[in-house]
């Protein structure tokens, strides 16, 4: 056998204890996978003492992550630290410059230094893998990368965070609250450090950039993607979800229009009986449509495990010296991506509105939207306040749920009624808006 390929890990969380067990179990058989030895020869992470249930014996222990990235005793840095800034960025950067290869598992960073760091990685004639960054346990970079690479991609969309489709899950089947599961999926080692980048839909936009410059051939922009988490979704929402034959799933999407490349974070009804509907709990789904291929991969999105596969897998590609340029093409030939506006998306939308309860409102909604050209496919009024005709007079003002589901229409034309019903004086409250993507 050839010589070794010494590895240098840089974080030992979740995600960087389950790389160092299962490089340990499978030793034999990724040696003979990837045609050389490999040996995870020195580590580095914030706590020596720390039991974590993993064997570290015969790796160096190095305290600064930089360090470890520039040490001569290494041939591959793998950065599972985690944060768009130090000392992840650093230690990349220093390995990149040093002429080692890089894996990583950090859409934060990608995301936001993604170009800059492929430039270097390209300068040096080196890997910089990603595999984990996005979909975790799927192996869409590589797809998307190698597999799909004779396609033109026209969307690509899918679950793209395993925290936010757990909990979405589990409030619609079991009605556990937002608070519970988001606890059990921080015990489980799905959340990431700081869980707002979960919940508020930056994850999503981080891994979503990743995936649009790898569709489109277009330089990394964040900036440009419509981003809404998923703390505004009820479980009224969840279960009129249910009763009109949708599921609800926090999506990314990227899409060719007209006008140009559409980004978009947001919760979006999705119906029943699609796919994509059917991936629960921590399972991802990644669905690429192409003019040669349409596919939808699907697999665990998140957890130590799952990731460190990920992982894995790019250090044994770097082993066999198989190297693709970080993003497909050679950074030069990136484009900067026209972006679409969103008040340009087109679709259908669930709108839940809390209304005054008098006659006359649901007339007053139905032609609000009919003036601005929104057919209605379905319309649903509740009566939450005291029955009518009761002898309560705060009966006749009590707020009613009223949910729309409408036709496919603009993101400018349901804004417009909304405003208009607002000055109508029949909303009480914010309307809750929710984008349906057909599959
Ligand atoms: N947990 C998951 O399911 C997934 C995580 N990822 C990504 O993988 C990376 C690691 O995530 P986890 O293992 O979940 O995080 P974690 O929080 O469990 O582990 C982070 C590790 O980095 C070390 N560390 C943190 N700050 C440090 C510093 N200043 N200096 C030295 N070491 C430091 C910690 O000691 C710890 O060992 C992140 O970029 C995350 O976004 C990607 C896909 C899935
Ligand atoms: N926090 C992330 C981890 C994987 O990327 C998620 O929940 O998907
Ligand atoms: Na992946």
């Amino acid at each position: 056998m050839q010589d070794i390929l010494k590895v240098g890990i840089a974080g030992l969380g979740t995600v960087g204890a389950s790389v160092v067990r299962l490089m340990a179990k499978r030793d034999n058989l990724l040696s003979e996978a990837a045609g050389r030895r490999i040996k995870v020869v020195a580590v580095s992470a914030r706590s020596r003492d720390k039991d974590r249930g993993i064997v570290l014996d015969g790796m160096r222990w190095v305290e600064d992550p930089i360090a470890l990235a520039t040490d001569s005793g290494i041939d591959v840095f793998v950065e599972l630290i985690g944060g768009a800034g130090d000392p992840a960025k650093q230690a990349v950067e220093a390995a990149l410059g040093a002429g080692k290869a890089v894996v990583t598992a950090n859409k934060a960073l990608l995301a936001t230094h993604g170009t800059a760091l492929a430039r270097r990685a390209e300068k040096k004639g080196v890997a910089l893998n990603f595999e984990a960054a996005v979909a975790g346990g799927i192996p869409v970079i590589k797809t998307l990368r190698e597999g799909l690479v004779g396609n033109a991609i026209e969307r690509v969309y899918g679950i793209l965070n395993g925290t936010c489709n757990y909990i979405l899950s589990r409030m619609a089947d079991e009605g556990i609250s937002f608070e519970d599961c988001l606890k059990d999926a921080q015990r489980l080692g799905y959340a990431e450090a700081d869980p707002t980048f979960d919940v508020d839909g930056f994850d999503t936009a981080h891994k979503l950039a990743l995936l649009t410059s790898l569709a489109f051939g277009t330089l990394v922009d964040t900036k440009g993607i419509s981003i809404e988490g998923i703390r505004s979704i009820k479980p009224v929402d969840l279960k009129m979800a249910d009763e009109l034959g949708y599921r609800v799933k926090l999506l990314g999407v990227a899409l060719r229009t007209a006008d140009g490349v559409e980004q978009r974070v947001h919760p979006t009804f999705v119906p029943k009986d699609s796919a994509i509907a059917q991936v629960n709990g921590v399972l991802n789904a990644v669905a690429i449509d192409a003019d040669a291929v349409d596919l939808t991969l699907v697999g665990p999105g998140a957890g130590g495990d799952a990731t460190a596969s990920a992982v894995i897998a790019d250090i044994a590609d770097i082993a066999r010296g198989h190297r693709t340029a970080p993003f497909i093409r050679p950074v030069a030939s990136l484009t900067q991506p026209t972006r679409a506006p969103l008040t340009h998306h087109e679709g259908g939308y669930y709108i839940r509105l809390e209304v005054v309860d008098r006659p006359g409102t649901a007339a007053r909604i139905a032609s609000r939207m009919a003036q601005n050209k929104i057919s209605l496919e379905s319309i649903v009024q509740r009566r939450s306040g005291p029955v009518r005709g009761g002898t309560d007079p705060a009966a006749a003002d009590a707020p009613a749920p009223v949910v729309l589901i409408t036709y496919a229409t603009t993101e400018a034309a349901v804004q417009r009624a909304l405003r208009s019903m607002d000055t109508d004086g029949v909303l009480l409250g914010r309307p809750q808006v929710i984008r349906i993507e057909r599959s």
